[in-house]
Protein backbone atom coordinates (compact mmCIF):
# COMPACT_ATOMS: atom_id res chain seq x y z
CA UNK A 1 0.00 0.00 0.00
CA UNK A 2 2.66 2.05 1.31
CA UNK A 3 4.39 1.39 -1.93
CA UNK A 4 1.79 2.44 -4.45
CA UNK A 5 0.93 5.43 -2.75
CA UNK A 6 4.73 6.68 -2.97
CA UNK A 7 5.01 5.15 -6.21
CA UNK A 8 2.22 7.65 -7.26
CA UNK A 9 3.37 10.21 -5.81
CA UNK A 10 6.80 9.75 -7.35
CA UNK A 11 5.25 9.36 -11.19
CA UNK A 12 3.25 12.63 -10.56
CA UNK A 13 6.87 14.23 -9.95
CA UNK A 14 8.49 12.39 -12.93
CA UNK A 15 5.70 12.94 -15.07
CA UNK A 16 5.28 16.75 -14.60
CA UNK A 17 7.77 18.07 -17.08
CA UNK A 18 7.29 15.51 -19.02
CA UNK A 19 3.45 15.95 -19.69
CA UNK A 20 3.54 19.85 -20.24
CA UNK A 21 1.98 19.88 -23.54
CA UNK A 22 0.10 16.52 -24.09
CA UNK A 23 -3.02 17.04 -25.58
CA UNK A 24 -5.80 14.63 -25.13
CA UNK A 25 -6.93 12.96 -28.00
CA UNK A 26 -10.69 13.89 -29.01
CA UNK A 27 -13.06 11.24 -27.42
CA UNK A 28 -15.37 9.20 -30.08
CA UNK A 29 -17.25 6.18 -29.27
CA UNK A 30 -17.06 3.14 -30.76
CA UNK A 31 -18.09 -0.45 -30.66
CA UNK A 32 -15.34 -1.91 -28.34
CA UNK A 33 -15.76 1.54 -26.25
CA UNK A 34 -18.59 -0.02 -24.50
CA UNK A 35 -21.02 2.33 -26.93
CA UNK A 36 -24.14 0.95 -25.19
CA UNK A 37 -23.29 3.10 -22.60
CA UNK A 38 -21.92 5.94 -24.20
CA UNK A 39 -18.61 5.71 -22.61
CA UNK A 40 -16.00 7.06 -25.13
CA UNK A 41 -12.51 6.20 -26.29
CA UNK A 42 -9.95 8.42 -24.69
CA UNK A 43 -6.21 8.74 -24.86
CA UNK A 44 -3.70 11.22 -25.82
CA UNK A 45 -1.50 10.81 -29.60
CA UNK A 46 0.14 8.10 -29.40
CA UNK A 47 -1.64 6.11 -26.84
CA UNK A 48 -5.60 4.72 -27.71
CA UNK A 49 -7.83 3.79 -24.61
CA UNK A 50 -10.73 2.19 -25.87
CA UNK A 51 -12.91 1.20 -22.74
CA UNK A 52 -15.76 -0.83 -21.98
CA UNK A 53 -16.97 -0.70 -18.60
CA UNK A 54 -19.47 -3.15 -18.86
CA UNK A 55 -16.34 -5.76 -18.72
CA UNK A 56 -14.30 -3.32 -16.77
CA UNK A 57 -11.74 -3.59 -18.95
CA UNK A 58 -10.38 -1.21 -21.54
CA UNK A 59 -8.10 -1.99 -24.35
CA UNK A 60 -4.70 0.16 -24.70
CA UNK A 61 -3.43 0.49 -28.09
CA UNK A 62 -0.14 1.69 -28.67
CA UNK A 63 -0.18 4.16 -31.48
CA UNK A 64 4.16 5.88 -31.93
CA UNK A 65 4.00 4.98 -35.85
CA UNK A 66 6.83 3.49 -37.81
CA UNK A 67 7.28 1.14 -35.02
CA UNK A 68 6.15 1.73 -31.54
CA UNK A 69 8.98 2.99 -30.35
CA UNK A 70 9.20 4.13 -26.99
CA UNK A 71 10.27 7.00 -27.01
CA UNK A 72 10.24 9.46 -23.88
CA UNK A 73 6.72 11.32 -24.80
CA UNK A 74 5.20 7.85 -26.36
CA UNK A 75 6.58 6.83 -22.20
CA UNK A 76 4.92 9.30 -20.76
CA UNK A 77 1.47 9.30 -22.68
CA UNK A 78 1.44 4.94 -21.77
CA UNK A 79 1.97 6.13 -17.82
CA UNK A 80 -0.49 8.46 -17.72
CA UNK A 81 -3.11 6.47 -19.45
CA UNK A 82 -2.37 3.46 -16.88
CA UNK A 83 -2.18 5.86 -13.65
CA UNK A 84 -5.77 7.23 -15.48
CA UNK A 85 -7.16 3.22 -15.74
CA UNK A 86 -5.85 2.68 -12.37
CA UNK A 87 -7.30 5.77 -10.77
CA UNK A 88 -10.67 4.56 -12.32
CA UNK A 89 -12.69 2.33 -10.30
CA UNK A 90 -14.54 1.02 -13.58
CA UNK A 91 -11.74 -0.72 -14.55
CA UNK A 92 -10.01 -3.99 -13.51
CA UNK A 93 -8.28 -5.35 -16.20
CA UNK A 94 -6.20 -3.82 -19.50
CA UNK A 95 -5.71 -5.21 -22.67
CA UNK A 96 -2.27 -4.04 -23.95
CA UNK A 97 -1.83 -3.86 -27.94
CA UNK A 98 -0.71 -2.03 -31.26
CA UNK A 99 -2.37 -0.40 -33.69
CA UNK A 100 0.81 -0.02 -35.61
CA UNK A 101 0.32 -3.26 -38.28
CA UNK A 102 2.69 -6.01 -37.90
CA UNK A 103 4.36 -4.33 -34.80
CA UNK A 104 3.62 -4.45 -31.19
CA UNK A 105 7.03 -2.49 -29.93
CA UNK A 106 10.41 -2.27 -31.41
CA UNK A 107 11.54 -1.51 -28.08
CA UNK A 108 13.21 1.35 -26.43
CA UNK A 109 13.78 4.35 -28.66
CA UNK A 110 17.31 4.05 -30.18
CA UNK A 111 17.24 8.12 -30.96
CA UNK A 112 16.85 8.52 -27.40
CA UNK A 113 19.96 6.89 -26.57
CA UNK A 114 21.91 8.07 -29.57
CA UNK A 115 23.66 11.34 -29.86
CA UNK A 116 22.19 13.49 -26.88
CA UNK A 117 23.61 14.86 -23.65
CA UNK A 118 24.03 12.77 -20.81
CA UNK A 119 21.02 14.79 -18.87
CA UNK A 120 18.85 13.63 -21.38
CA UNK A 121 19.89 10.19 -20.61
CA UNK A 122 18.79 10.56 -16.98
CA UNK A 123 15.72 12.02 -18.27
CA UNK A 124 15.06 9.32 -20.52
CA UNK A 125 15.79 6.09 -18.49
CA UNK A 126 13.73 7.74 -15.64
CA UNK A 127 11.11 7.41 -17.88
CA UNK A 128 12.11 3.48 -19.02
CA UNK A 129 12.38 2.25 -15.30
CA UNK A 130 9.28 3.91 -14.05
CA UNK A 131 6.96 2.53 -16.99
CA UNK A 132 8.43 -0.97 -15.78
CA UNK A 133 7.71 -0.28 -12.01
CA UNK A 134 4.35 0.68 -12.90
CA UNK A 135 3.31 -2.18 -15.33
CA UNK A 136 5.24 -4.48 -13.18
CA UNK A 137 3.48 -3.57 -10.39
CA UNK A 138 -0.09 -2.55 -11.69
CA UNK A 139 -2.66 -3.69 -9.69
CA UNK A 140 -4.89 -4.36 -12.48
CA UNK A 141 -5.12 -7.44 -14.43
CA UNK A 142 -2.57 -6.53 -17.80
CA UNK A 143 -3.02 -8.94 -20.75
CA UNK A 144 -0.80 -8.49 -23.31
CA UNK A 145 -2.23 -8.75 -27.42
CA UNK A 146 1.09 -8.97 -29.05
CA UNK A 147 0.03 -8.35 -32.80
CA UNK A 148 3.00 -7.82 -33.96
CA UNK A 149 7.60 -8.16 -33.51
CA UNK A 150 8.25 -7.51 -30.18
CA UNK A 151 12.22 -6.87 -29.74
CA UNK A 152 13.96 -5.84 -26.45
CA UNK A 153 12.18 -3.22 -24.53
CA UNK A 154 8.97 -4.44 -26.24
CA UNK A 155 9.57 -7.45 -24.88
CA UNK A 156 9.73 -6.42 -22.26
CA UNK A 157 6.77 -4.23 -21.84
CA UNK A 158 5.21 -7.46 -22.65
CA UNK A 159 6.95 -9.34 -19.78
CA UNK A 160 5.49 -6.79 -17.51
CA UNK A 161 1.77 -7.69 -18.55
CA UNK A 162 0.14 -11.05 -16.65
CA UNK A 163 -0.22 -13.20 -19.56
CA UNK A 164 1.37 -12.85 -22.93
CA UNK A 165 -0.90 -13.90 -26.27
CA UNK A 166 1.00 -14.21 -29.67
CA UNK A 167 -0.24 -13.88 -33.18
CA UNK A 168 1.26 -16.92 -34.87
CA UNK A 169 2.98 -14.89 -37.78
CA UNK A 170 6.40 -16.17 -38.19
CA UNK A 171 7.57 -12.66 -38.61
CA UNK A 172 6.28 -11.71 -34.85
CA UNK A 173 9.41 -12.70 -32.87
CA UNK A 174 9.73 -11.36 -29.75
CA UNK A 175 13.17 -11.41 -27.18
CA UNK A 176 15.47 -9.23 -25.45
CA UNK A 177 18.02 -9.23 -28.71
CA UNK A 178 19.89 -6.29 -26.92
CA UNK A 179 23.40 -8.20 -27.53
CA UNK A 180 23.30 -7.93 -30.57
CA UNK A 181 23.25 -4.12 -30.30
CA UNK A 182 26.41 -4.12 -28.80
CA UNK A 183 24.66 -3.17 -25.36
CA UNK A 184 23.67 -5.19 -22.26
CA UNK A 185 19.92 -5.98 -21.39
CA UNK A 186 19.93 -4.10 -17.46
CA UNK A 187 19.45 -6.29 -14.36
CA UNK A 188 15.95 -6.19 -13.95
CA UNK A 189 15.15 -6.83 -17.85
CA UNK A 190 17.21 -9.90 -16.94
CA UNK A 191 15.53 -10.57 -13.81
CA UNK A 192 12.26 -9.99 -15.85
CA UNK A 193 13.07 -12.70 -18.13
CA UNK A 194 14.23 -15.12 -15.41
CA UNK A 195 11.17 -15.18 -13.06
CA UNK A 196 9.30 -15.70 -17.08
CA UNK A 197 11.26 -18.28 -18.94
CA UNK A 198 13.72 -19.43 -15.98
CA UNK A 199 17.73 -19.02 -15.27
CA UNK A 200 18.92 -21.43 -18.10
CA UNK A 201 16.83 -20.30 -20.39
CA UNK A 202 17.01 -16.80 -19.77
CA UNK A 203 21.41 -16.91 -20.18
CA UNK A 204 21.29 -18.71 -23.61
CA UNK A 205 18.45 -16.34 -24.83
CA UNK A 206 20.06 -12.95 -23.61
CA UNK A 207 23.83 -13.77 -24.25
CA UNK A 208 22.41 -14.65 -28.17
CA UNK A 209 20.18 -12.16 -28.29
CA UNK A 210 17.67 -14.80 -29.37
CA UNK A 211 14.59 -13.46 -30.85
CA UNK A 212 11.75 -16.45 -30.58
CA UNK A 213 9.57 -16.88 -33.41
CA UNK A 214 5.73 -17.61 -32.35
CA UNK A 215 6.12 -22.06 -31.48
CA UNK A 216 9.65 -21.12 -30.03
CA UNK A 217 8.14 -18.41 -27.97
CA UNK A 218 5.53 -20.62 -26.39
CA UNK A 219 8.22 -23.42 -25.67
CA UNK A 220 10.19 -21.82 -23.69
CA UNK A 221 7.62 -19.83 -22.21
CA UNK A 222 8.30 -16.24 -23.10
CA UNK A 223 4.26 -16.04 -24.49
CA UNK A 224 1.46 -17.80 -22.71
CA UNK A 225 -0.63 -18.61 -26.02
CA UNK A 226 -0.42 -18.79 -29.55
CA UNK A 227 -3.15 -18.07 -31.92
CA UNK A 228 -4.17 -17.29 -35.28
CA UNK A 229 -3.72 -13.37 -35.80
CA UNK A 230 -7.22 -13.04 -36.18
CA UNK A 231 -8.32 -14.60 -32.95
CA UNK A 232 -5.40 -12.40 -30.95
CA UNK A 233 -7.92 -9.92 -29.34
CA UNK A 234 -10.60 -12.39 -28.59
CA UNK A 235 -8.30 -14.66 -26.83
CA UNK A 236 -7.73 -11.53 -24.96
CA UNK A 237 -10.42 -10.90 -23.49
CA UNK A 238 -11.42 -14.13 -22.57
CA UNK A 239 -8.35 -14.82 -20.85
CA UNK A 240 -8.80 -11.30 -19.16
CA UNK A 241 -12.99 -13.06 -18.29
CA UNK A 242 -10.87 -15.95 -16.10
CA UNK A 243 -8.38 -13.72 -14.13
CA UNK A 244 -11.04 -11.07 -13.40
CA UNK A 245 -13.17 -13.78 -12.08
CA UNK A 246 -10.59 -14.60 -9.04
CA UNK A 247 -11.51 -12.16 -6.22
CA UNK A 248 -9.53 -9.07 -7.07
CA UNK A 249 -7.76 -8.64 -3.40
CA UNK A 250 -6.35 -12.29 -3.30
CA UNK A 251 -5.05 -11.86 -7.10
CA UNK A 252 -3.30 -8.52 -6.26
CA UNK A 253 -1.68 -9.61 -3.09
CA UNK A 254 -0.58 -12.94 -5.08
CA UNK A 255 1.06 -10.46 -7.72
CA UNK A 256 2.61 -8.08 -5.23
CA UNK A 257 3.91 -11.21 -2.92
CA UNK A 258 5.51 -12.71 -6.79
CA UNK A 259 6.12 -9.36 -8.07
CA UNK A 260 7.63 -7.36 -5.33
CA UNK A 261 11.17 -8.61 -4.54
CA UNK A 262 11.66 -7.97 -8.31
CA UNK A 263 10.80 -4.26 -8.12
CA UNK A 264 12.44 -3.87 -4.77
CA UNK A 265 15.74 -4.46 -6.55
CA UNK A 266 15.21 -1.81 -8.77
CA UNK A 267 13.52 0.68 -5.93
CA UNK A 268 16.99 0.45 -4.30
CA UNK A 269 19.15 0.67 -6.84
CA UNK A 270 17.53 3.10 -8.92
CA UNK A 271 20.14 5.70 -8.47
CA UNK A 272 22.91 3.61 -9.30
CA UNK A 273 21.21 2.04 -12.24
CA UNK A 274 20.59 5.22 -13.39
CA UNK A 275 24.24 6.03 -13.30
CA UNK A 276 25.27 2.89 -14.75
CA UNK A 277 23.38 2.98 -17.93
CA UNK A 278 24.35 7.12 -18.24
CA UNK A 279 28.10 5.49 -18.37
CA UNK A 280 27.58 2.82 -20.39
CA UNK A 281 25.53 4.70 -23.29
CA UNK A 282 27.72 7.56 -23.22
CA UNK A 283 30.69 5.21 -23.98
CA UNK A 284 32.06 5.96 -27.88
CA UNK A 285 32.10 1.86 -28.65
CA UNK A 286 28.25 1.88 -27.38
CA UNK A 287 27.59 5.10 -29.29
CA UNK A 288 29.17 3.74 -32.35
CA UNK A 289 27.47 0.10 -32.43
CA UNK A 290 24.08 2.22 -31.99
CA UNK A 291 24.45 4.54 -34.77
CA UNK A 292 25.92 1.54 -37.07
CA UNK A 293 22.56 -0.06 -36.08
CA UNK A 294 20.45 2.69 -36.89
CA UNK A 295 22.57 2.99 -40.13
CA UNK A 296 21.91 -0.54 -41.13
CA UNK A 297 18.11 -0.50 -40.10
CA UNK A 298 17.76 2.36 -42.20
CA UNK A 299 19.57 1.31 -45.54
CA UNK A 300 17.45 -1.66 -45.27
CA UNK A 301 15.25 -0.08 -47.35
CA UNK A 302 17.49 1.37 -50.05
C1 LIG B 1 23.54 -0.65 -18.98
C2 LIG B 1 22.34 -0.73 -19.83
C3 LIG B 1 22.53 -0.16 -21.15
C4 LIG B 1 21.65 -0.17 -22.13
C5 LIG B 1 20.35 -0.82 -22.04
C6 LIG B 1 19.50 -0.53 -23.25
C7 LIG B 1 18.42 -1.53 -23.40
C8 LIG B 1 17.82 -1.38 -24.76
C9 LIG B 1 16.66 -1.87 -25.08
C10 LIG B 1 16.07 -1.68 -26.42
O1 LIG B 1 14.88 -1.83 -26.57
S1 LIG B 1 17.06 -1.19 -27.74
C11 LIG B 1 16.02 -1.27 -29.20
C12 LIG B 1 16.03 -2.65 -29.74
N1 LIG B 1 15.16 -2.71 -30.91
C13 LIG B 1 15.46 -3.36 -32.01
O2 LIG B 1 16.49 -3.97 -32.14
C14 LIG B 1 14.47 -3.27 -33.13
C15 LIG B 1 14.99 -2.46 -34.28
N2 LIG B 1 14.01 -2.36 -35.34
C16 LIG B 1 13.74 -3.37 -36.19
O3 LIG B 1 14.28 -4.45 -36.13
C17 LIG B 1 12.74 -3.08 -37.26
O4 LIG B 1 12.60 -1.69 -37.38
C18 LIG B 1 11.36 -3.70 -36.99
C19 LIG B 1 10.84 -3.35 -35.60
C20 LIG B 1 11.45 -5.23 -37.17
C21 LIG B 1 10.34 -3.15 -38.03
O5 LIG B 1 10.82 -3.38 -39.32
P1 LIG B 1 10.17 -2.57 -40.55
O6 LIG B 1 10.83 -3.09 -41.79
O7 LIG B 1 8.70 -2.64 -40.46
O8 LIG B 1 10.53 -1.04 -40.28
P2 LIG B 1 11.95 -0.34 -40.46
O9 LIG B 1 13.05 -1.20 -39.98
O10 LIG B 1 12.05 0.17 -41.87
O11 LIG B 1 11.83 0.88 -39.46
C22 LIG B 1 11.00 2.00 -39.74
C23 LIG B 1 11.64 3.24 -39.13
O12 LIG B 1 11.69 3.08 -37.73
C24 LIG B 1 13.04 3.23 -37.26
N3 LIG B 1 13.23 2.37 -36.08
C25 LIG B 1 13.08 1.05 -36.00
N4 LIG B 1 13.31 0.61 -34.76
C26 LIG B 1 13.60 1.69 -34.00
C27 LIG B 1 13.93 1.91 -32.63
N5 LIG B 1 14.00 0.89 -31.74
N6 LIG B 1 14.19 3.15 -32.22
C28 LIG B 1 14.13 4.19 -33.07
N7 LIG B 1 13.82 4.07 -34.41
C29 LIG B 1 13.56 2.83 -34.86
C30 LIG B 1 13.89 2.80 -38.45
O13 LIG B 1 15.18 3.33 -38.34
C31 LIG B 1 13.11 3.40 -39.58
O14 LIG B 1 13.40 4.79 -39.60
P3 LIG B 1 13.40 5.61 -41.00
O15 LIG B 1 12.00 5.52 -41.52
O16 LIG B 1 13.81 6.98 -40.59
O17 LIG B 1 14.41 4.93 -41.88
Amino acid sequence: MALAVGMRVLTRALLRPWARGLRVAPGRTGPAAGGGDGMRCFGSPRVLVEPDPAAGVAVVKMRNPPVNSLSLEFLTELLISLEKLENDKTFHGIILTSDCPGIFSAGLDLTEMCGRKPEHYVEYWKAVQETWLRFYLSNLVVIAAINGVSPAGGCLLSLTCDYRVLANNPKYTIGLNETLLGIVAPFWFKDTMVNTIGHRATERALQLGLLFPPAEALRVGVVDQVVPEDQVQSTARSVMAQWLAIPDHARQLTKTLMRKPTADRLLTERDADIQTFVRFICRDSVQKSLHAYLEKLKQKKG
